[in-house]
């Protein structure tokens, strides 16, 4: 078995699927690692560190595409690279695929086996390898929230935390999930106003048993939502159905009613965004305004503290890269039903069924598959 890391060509995405501890990990059991030169300069992992652990290099992405077996990347593969996967290779990366019909159409036609980091379930719930970065984008939500509402970046001019005589702001969190509650944090901490909402009432308790009275929490339905987001000036959304496409809770027209100059940050973005005026935007050029209200809608997020980003992936998909590479795609997906569900599209067929409801294909169960 050979793994492939290529860099990664997202805008301004310097991550790196396999750090050299990682690599380490699977040199140290026979499995031979290619690593594309300079994959982690930008962040001071340099190949001399790869070479080190046991890898070597390759020139090119092509290269590392066209030698692999399994290749490990951090975003979902770009259309250049989906075009240089092939039959039976195995992809392990995030992939969110409910909102994109192109990738998903192209990983289909490749036959490769796309396994998404943010679809793996965990033995106590939750989902594992979408978590560290959820608390990474969670909590540059704050800040990056923060910076957009002064005048310079568009905003209303207001700092979160107000100074004695003069109010705080209001943030809005919409989904108290990992996203949700790492910003929920974050904004506490700046001394802002918090309201959290979220479908989950138990989720609630939880919140209310650590914040007390410090925070607001609301039952999540259209009303509760209008009635914060009107009077927000930082709105955070974090909302997630797994695998599937976000829902738009925030429409137009409360946008067209939220004050001017008051900031949104859509981190379900990645999902398709659950604000009806989101559209993915990039760390070169994050926002766009609607009505008078900023739009920070970067889809890779943790792209941006991509050293911290990078060790905290790595230490929560390691242990599947193992398990691919020493047993082979089906003994590990057959043995493990949490990186089953991480299994979205298999030779040909799309194997999560949200992904295939929202995307209108038909839905393939992994097991009928691993026989
Ligand atoms: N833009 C970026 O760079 C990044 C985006 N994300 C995305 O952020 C989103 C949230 O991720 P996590 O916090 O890890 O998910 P999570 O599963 O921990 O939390 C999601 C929460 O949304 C709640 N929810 C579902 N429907 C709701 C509704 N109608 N109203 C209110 N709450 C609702 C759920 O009950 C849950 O508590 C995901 O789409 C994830 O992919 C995560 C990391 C980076
Ligand atoms: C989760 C995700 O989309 C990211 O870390 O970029
Ligand atoms: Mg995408």
């Amino acid at each position: 078995m050979l793994v492939g890391v290529p860099k990664e060509i997202k805008n301004h995405e310097y991550r790196v699927g396999l750090t050299p501890p990682s690599v380490r990990e699977l040199t140290s059991r026979g499995i031979e690692v290619v690593v594309q030169q300079g994959a982690g300069e930008q962040i001071g992992l340099s190949d001399d560190q790869y070479t080190a652990a046991g890898a070597t290099l390759a020139g090119s992405a092509r290269d590392v595409f066209g030698r692999a077996d399994m290749i490990v990347k951090v975003k979902e593969p770009q259309p250049q690279e989906c075009a240089m996967l092939r039959e039976g290779q195995i992809l392990y990366t995030y992939l969110h695929l409910a909102p994109d019909p192109e990738q998903t159409a192209a990983l289909v036609k490749s036959g490769a086996v796309c396994i998404a980091y943010e679809t793996i379930t965990g033995p106590g719930g939750g989902l594992p390898l979408l978590a560290p970065m959820s608390e990474v984008a969670g909590r540059m939500a704050i800040q990056a929230g923060a910076a957009h509402l002064e005048k310079s970046r568009g905003g209303m001019g207001l700092l979160l935390g107000g100074v004695p005589g003069v109010a705080a702001g209001h943030v809005v969190i919409i989904g108290a999930g990992v996203v949700g509650t790492n910003a929920l944090q974050m904004a506490v901490g700046t001394g802002a106003r918090v309201t959290v909402l979220d479908k989950n009432v138990d989720r609630l308790r939880q919140l209310d048993l650590v914040y007390g009275n410090r925070i607001s929490t609301l039952y999540s339905n259209a009303h509760a939502i209008e009635e914060a987001v009107l009077d927000a000036d930082l709105a955070i959304g974090g909302v997630l159905v797994p695998g599937a496409a976000a829902p738009k809770l925030v429409t137009r027209d409360m946008i067209s009613r939220m004050k001017k100059g008051a900031v949104v940050v859509d981190v379900a973005i990645d999902q398709g965004g659950c604000f009806e005026t989101s559209h993915p935007t990039t760390h070169a050029d994050p926002t766009f305004v609607v009505d008078g209200v900023i739009h920070y809608c970067v889809a890779n997020m943790p792209g941006a503290v991509a050293r911290t980003s990078t060790f905290a992936l790595n230490n929560a998909t390691i242990g599947h890269a193992v398990a691919l590479a020493t047993k082979g795609w089906r003994r590990a997906l057959l043995e493990d039903v949490h990186l089953r569900n991480g299994l979205n599209v298999c030779q040909g067929k799309v194997t999560y069924q949200a992904v295939a409801r929202d995307l209108g294909y038909d839905y393939v169960p992994a097991e009928s598959l691993l026989g």
